[in-house]
């Protein structure tokens, strides 16, 4: 990749690039709602399946519609054979991200939305088939299995972990991802989702859009931020060297990942949630290293330089203590935000117009094409 220069731009901050009905995010500075409710709410007391159907059909479910819902992606979890095939191609060095963006893609060529009327069914289909996706071709490259994707798990993310782990997961770690995947499902316009907006508002195909959005999500700065966060916190073996490093990465001015937000000031209220989550799993596997270091490299950055931990940060302890590859992380972060990307993209479809901005010219005036033999 080339070198990143520090851009004078503005990258669109506080600049509103559309309206939206489906979240709110940084109200009071600090607050999240989806279609009107406080995400801390939903991650206490729905599923993310509630979640789920609340984005992208417009209410929380009721008992029956629930019992429906879940029952119909349970019977969407099966790969088609073709997709397989495609699978067993990619070597097991390659970027999950890029697993999930060609199994996306593929699918896209198997099961095409020819036309806007079958949006939600082939949403329903991706989040059904986006864990089997990624855990078949993990489990066939790294140890020569060809898995059954079919789980009777009731829930998407106990799906995920059955079938990376081979056995179904603890109460715990089921409750830890289905969290998880509510608190990472919606956020208004990040980039990832705007991206989804920009290819909807050209009238593509839903697959294309998420596959956009899967390339946007993947970068460091965005979603690919909690496995940033976690090889950087493997580096240390006690909180003081941590401190240390930290200091010095500052002093660098380095970007310390998992930390900072695009519109949240003072702090992200996903974070609280999923570092209580992360407190209790480091409990439950007797850990003494990695929840002590996150903990004193939160302090650290906020003392320094007023920055507080984003959604990620804590998501990368959480996942490693239920045995999650580091690989892996961004990945689960598709399987919850493709609720929000495509209930984005419906909307776009709802009210659209082109997206297409302006740009300020800053290169040369107009000036004659040179013959070839004049240039140099
Ligand atoms: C789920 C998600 O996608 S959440 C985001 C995940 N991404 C990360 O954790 C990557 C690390 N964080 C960052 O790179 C940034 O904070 C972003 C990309 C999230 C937001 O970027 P911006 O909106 O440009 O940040 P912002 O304008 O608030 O930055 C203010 C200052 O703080 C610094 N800063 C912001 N985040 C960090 C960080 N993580 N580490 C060190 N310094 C930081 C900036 O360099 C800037 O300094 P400057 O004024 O000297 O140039
Ligand atoms: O909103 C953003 O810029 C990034 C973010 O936290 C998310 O997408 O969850």
């Amino acid at each position: 990749m080339s070198e990143v220069k520090k851009s004078a731009s503005t990258g669109l901050r506080g600049t509103s690039a559309g309206a939206t009905a489906l979240c709110t995010v940084g109200k009071e500075g600090a607050g999240l709602t989806y279609r009107g409710y406080d995400v801390r709410d939903l991650a206490a007391s729905t599923s993310f399946e509630e979640v789920a159907h609340l984005l992208l059909y417009g209410e929380l479910p009721t008992r029956t519609q629930l019992d429906g819902y879940i029952k119909r992606l349970q019977g969407l979890r099966d790969l088609p054979a073709a997709l397989k095939a495609v699978l067993e191609q990619i070597p097991a060095d390659a970027h999950p991200m890029d697993v999930m963006r060609t199994g996306c893609s593929m699918l896209g060529n198997l099961e095409t939305e020819a036309d806007f009327s079958q949006q939600l069914d082939v949403v329903d289909r991706m989040l059904a088939v986006f864990p089997s996706i990624i855990t078949y071709w993990y489990r066939y490259s790294h140890d020569g299995v060809r898995i059954d994707p079919v789980t009777d798990d009731v829930s998407v993310g106990g799906h995920f972990l059955h079938l990376l782990h081979g056995k179904p997961a603890s109460q715990l770690h089921a409750d830890v991802m289905n969290t998880s995947l509510i608190l990472y499902a919606e956020h208004e316009f990040n980039a990832s989702t705007f991206t989804a907006r920009v290819c909807a508002s050209t009238l593509s195909d839903m697959h294309s859009c998420i596959t956009g959005a899967i390339g946007s999500l993947r970068g460091p700065l965005h979603g690919g931020a909690n496995e940033a966060a976690m090889e950087m916190l493997e580096r240390w073996s006690d909180p003081d060297e941590a401190e240390q490093a930290i200091l010095g990465m500052l002093e660098r001015k380095d970007k310390i990942m998992g930390f900072g937000h695009a519109i949240y000031r003072t702090s992200d209220p996903r974070n609280a949630v999923i570092k209580e989550w992360s407190r209790k799993l480091a409990d439950e596997v007797g850990d003494t290293t990695l929840f002590p270091v996150s903990e004193r490299v939160d302090e650290v950055m906020w003392r320094e330089k007023k920055l507080f931990p984003n959604a990620d940060f804590y998501h990368a302890s959480a996942y490693h203590f239920m045995g999650i590859p580091t690989k892996l992380f961004t990945p689960i972060f598709v399987m919850s935000r493709l609720t929000g990307w495509a209930a984005h993209v419906m909307e776009q479809r709802e009210n659209n117009r082109i997206i297409r901005p302006s740009a300020d010219y800053t290169g040369p005036e107009l000036r004659p094409v040179p013959p070839i033999a004049e240039r140099g």
